[in-house]
């Protein structure tokens, strides 16, 4: 499966409370979630019948009175915490045929409570009992492996070479193992741009670089930074519907790539729209499209104290994302930082200045992508025509574009199209957003993998029963949204 690290993020968020991931090669698995935990600002814990519950993956072992090598010592401590962390437990497999033990899981699988920890069983195979199999949600982690991050830095080096003259780059066989060792864990999006990183500079991979790239491996995955490169671009033909959108992306991509000699190219857009209809997807599809990087400003993170003056800040970035050219930069939930009820009223006008100039001025061939949710909350000037190249409206998809989108996820978890009634699921998912059809999709998988059955309609149809979508909860938002969008915007799909 393609999709398998997103789809743990999904399971998570529905809170199933245990997750097999049956892989043979641990090390790379642990780091995978590690990442993820990272990314989420989740506590983890990894458990071995050798060394016990460590907290953090690679640290001390937990100081506690009992025995935390003992699975079943371990699995009552946890089932006593309330924090949302994640407990990984390496190769369990072998005591999973004691029913204390058992009973210990079922019962950490079923809390109800929001703050509870989630239980990862990882093992190179593993067979739940079947009291079991109906609450586990079973993932199968694959991660660019060590040979395709090592072709990504022969690539990147071959591309470093072909700008300067033939000149080739300078390493060593142990500083590549070393730089490889480290890459584990991101996407390969992230490896490429990391692998640049290094090169781009001097022409050299070497022991020094090492710290280098552990400072920008770890500034990507730090949840404060502003600015962030963005894992793989997805492709337009992953995301259902907004066919106006694309058809307007297609008309300019010649445009973008050879500017005009008065220097106009594309500029920018602003998708708007209802939660969960792929606006942020499309962003990242702009960027799979026209084949270039994809940045990513965090308005939130702007505003955090720990990091200083938010204007510089943005400042910073914007001449980051210049650097960077050609590029798609996103700024997601723009509302966020320029919005009227934003926290800090004067903060948040010199912040929308600063944003606006920079439009104005910019020479660079940055493609702006700002998503919003509550376009309402932006400022005029900014959505004024001109600044950005156009508003589109991102609407709830419609029955057509629903089987489209069944079609996307169902595909991408390798399940036979053919098999599913399509326009009966359209149907039935009536109201839903693109983001709800997925998770329907997700849950009806590890419910049918649970169930040792093979996915049916009918446990895509229990799954949309079970759900009831945003539009309903917030009918007059949506209506709301779609009257301003009226006059002012153009539909995406
Ligand atoms: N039109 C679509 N086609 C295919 N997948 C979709 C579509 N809309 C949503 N999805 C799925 O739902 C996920 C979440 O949607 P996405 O984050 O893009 O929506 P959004 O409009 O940006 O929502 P939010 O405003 O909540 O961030 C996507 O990664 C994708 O997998």
């Amino acid at each position: 499966m393609k999709n398998d690290i997103h789809d743990l993020g999904l399971v998570l968020d529905s809170r199933v409370r245990l997750v097999v991931i049956q892989s043979w090669e641990e090390l790379r698995v642990l780091e995978a979630i590690g990442t993820l935990a990272v990314k989420r600002g989740l506590t983890w814990y990894t458990w071995n019948q050798v060394e016990g519950l460590r907290r953090l993956g690679f640290g001390s072992a937990l100081e506690e009175a009992d025995d935390l090598t003992d699975p079943e010592v371990a699995l009552e401590h946890i089932r006593q915490q309330r924090e949302p962390a994640l407990y990984v437990f390496c190769d369990l497999h072998p005591f999973l045929q004691s029913s204390r033990l058992i009973r210990l899981l079922k019962m950490i699988a079923m809390d109800p409570a929001d703050a509870a920890p989630t239980l990862l069983l990882v093992s190179h195979e593993l067979t739940l009992a079947p009291e079991l199999r109906r609450l586990a949600a079973h993932i199968s982690l694959s991660m660019p492996s060590d040979e395709q991050l090592a072709s990504i830095i022969r690539d990147e080096a071959a591309r470093w070479t072909e700008r300067n003259q033939g000149r080739r780059v300078r390493t060593d066989n142990r500083t590549l193992q070393q730089v490889v060792r480290n890459l584990r864990g991101v996407t390969l999006g992230e490896a490429r741009l990391l692998a640049r990183k290094l090169i781009v500079d001097d022409g050299a991979i070497t022991q020094e670089d090492l710290p280098v790239l552990n400072r920008a491996k770890f500034s990507l995955l730090d949840m404060q930074g502003v600015l962030s490169f963005e894992q793989d671009a997805a492709r337009f033909a992953d995301v259902g519907g907004l066919a106006q959108f694309k058809r307007w992306l297609g008309d300019r991509q010649a445009a973008f790539q050879q500017p005009q000699a008065n220097g106009d190219s594309p500029k920018g857009v602003l998708l708007a729209g209802v939660q969960g209809s792929g606006k942020s997807l499309a962003a990242r599809a702009v960027a799979g499209l026209w084949g270039l990087p994809l940045l990513r400003l965090d308005f939130g993170a702007l505003y955090n104290k720990y990091i200083g003056e938010t204007e510089k800040n943005l400042r910073d970035a914007l001449a980051m994302a210049d650097a960077m050219e050609p590029c798609v930069l996103w700024i997601d939930e723009i509302e966020k930082g320029l919005g009227e009820d934003s926290a800090d009223q004067g903060v948040s006008r010199r912040i929308l200045g600063t944003l606006l100039t920079w439009m104005a001025e910019r020479r660079s061939r940055v493609f702006l992508v700002a998503t919003a949710n509550n376009v309402m909350q932006l400022p005029p000037e900014l959505i004024r025509k001109g600044r950005l190249d156009e508003l589109f409206f991102v609407d709830l998809p419609d029955a057509r574009v629903r089987e489209d989108i069944f079609r996307i996820h169902l595909g991408s978890r390798e399940l036979v199209v053919e098999r599913f009634d399509l326009p009966l699921l359209a149907e039935a998912s009536a109201g839903f957003a693109g983001a709800e059809i997925e998770q329907a999709v997700v849950s009806a998988v590890y419910c049918a993998a649970a169930r040792q059955e093979e996915v049916e309609n009918a446990h895509l149809l229990d799954a949309l029963n079970e759900t009831s979508p945003l539009s309903v909860v917030m009918a007059e938002r949506i209506q709301a949204l779609r009257d301003w969008a009226r006059d002012r915007a153009v539909m995406a799909d």
